[in-house]
């Protein structure tokens, strides 16, 4: 199974750090409506919080994708669909650009079939994803399109992922990277919150992924977001 998230409009980020909202079960996640599940965090991460909810989602048909923060937490577990690396282009300290990624093909028998990178622009300066990898956020959206075109034209990525973790980002930004690129996927994710939200970020990105919504108001107001993306996909299909 490669390259299936050219076909995806949603994805919803499991924090295996965070309680689902109260009432919702693993179950009603994976009926949201969403095209994926990715399974990740930055903080406090470990194997057996990711394999838990592996195990709660894995009886369900929604595709099912481990996004590990380090080499430690990679579960080696058949119900995955995959694993979708993290490769953080504005980085600081350059191991999360590809450090990590060289020690941990040192330690493991990579499933290269099922490994995929995401180069990921980090823009929100607060997030603990931006204060563990010492981002540079001071981006313009004319260095955004530059680095998604670097990502696709000079490391050959499949998947540039604009991350505004825990804050709605700059639109223009993630219009400037969609110009920019030509055949890869351009995720975006941050601040999600409702339809409008979702539909106006998926105006220009290809998916758009929604995680704190899902820990804090639960998988109703998920399933908005999902129409909202779908919507705006719909219509940037049309007019292509
Ligand atoms: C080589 C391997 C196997 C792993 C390294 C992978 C890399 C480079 C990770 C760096 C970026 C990172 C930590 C990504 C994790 C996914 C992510 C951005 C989650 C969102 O995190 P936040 O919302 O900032 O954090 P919390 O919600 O945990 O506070
Ligand atoms: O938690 P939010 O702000 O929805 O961000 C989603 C995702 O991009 C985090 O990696
Ligand atoms: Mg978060």
């Amino acid at each position: 199974m490669s390259e299936s998230w050219t076909d995806w409009d949603h994805i919803v980020k499991v924090d295996p750090d965070k309680d689902l909202a109260p009432g919702d079960s693993f179950e009603d996640v994976c009926r949201t409506g969403t095209d994926a599940i990715e399974i990740g965090g930055t903080l406090d991460m470990t194997e057996e919080k990711m394999q838990e909810v592996i195990d709660a989602c894995a009886k369900y048909d929604v595709p099912l994708y481990q996004e590990p923060s380090n080499p430690a937490v990679v579960v080696d577990d058949k119900a995955l669909d995959g694993y979708l690396v993290p490769v953080v282009l504005n980085a600081g300290d350059i191991s999360w650009a590809i450090g990590f990624h060289k020690e941990w093909v040192k330690i493991d028998d990579i499933d290269w079939d099922r490994t995929f990178t995401e180069a990921y622009i980090v823009l929100n300066p607060e997030a603990s994803v931006a204060e563990l990898t010492q981002a540079d956020c001071q981006q313009t959206a004319e260095d955004v399109a530059a680095y998604a075109e670097v990502a696709e034209k000079m490391l050959g990525q499949p998947i540039v992922y604009i991350e505004y973790s825990g804050t709605f980002g700059d639109p223009e930004k993630v219009r400037a990277a969609s110009e920019a690129l030509e055949e890869a996927t351009l995720f975006y994710g941050g601040g999600i919150g409702d339809y409008e939200s979702a539909n106006t970020m998926a105006q220009y990105a290809d998916v758009i992924v929604v995680g704190d919504l899902l820990h804090e108001a639960g998988c109703e107001a998920v399933e908005e977001t999902v129409e909202g993306a779908q919507d705006a996909r719909a219509k940037a299909t049309n007019h292509r």
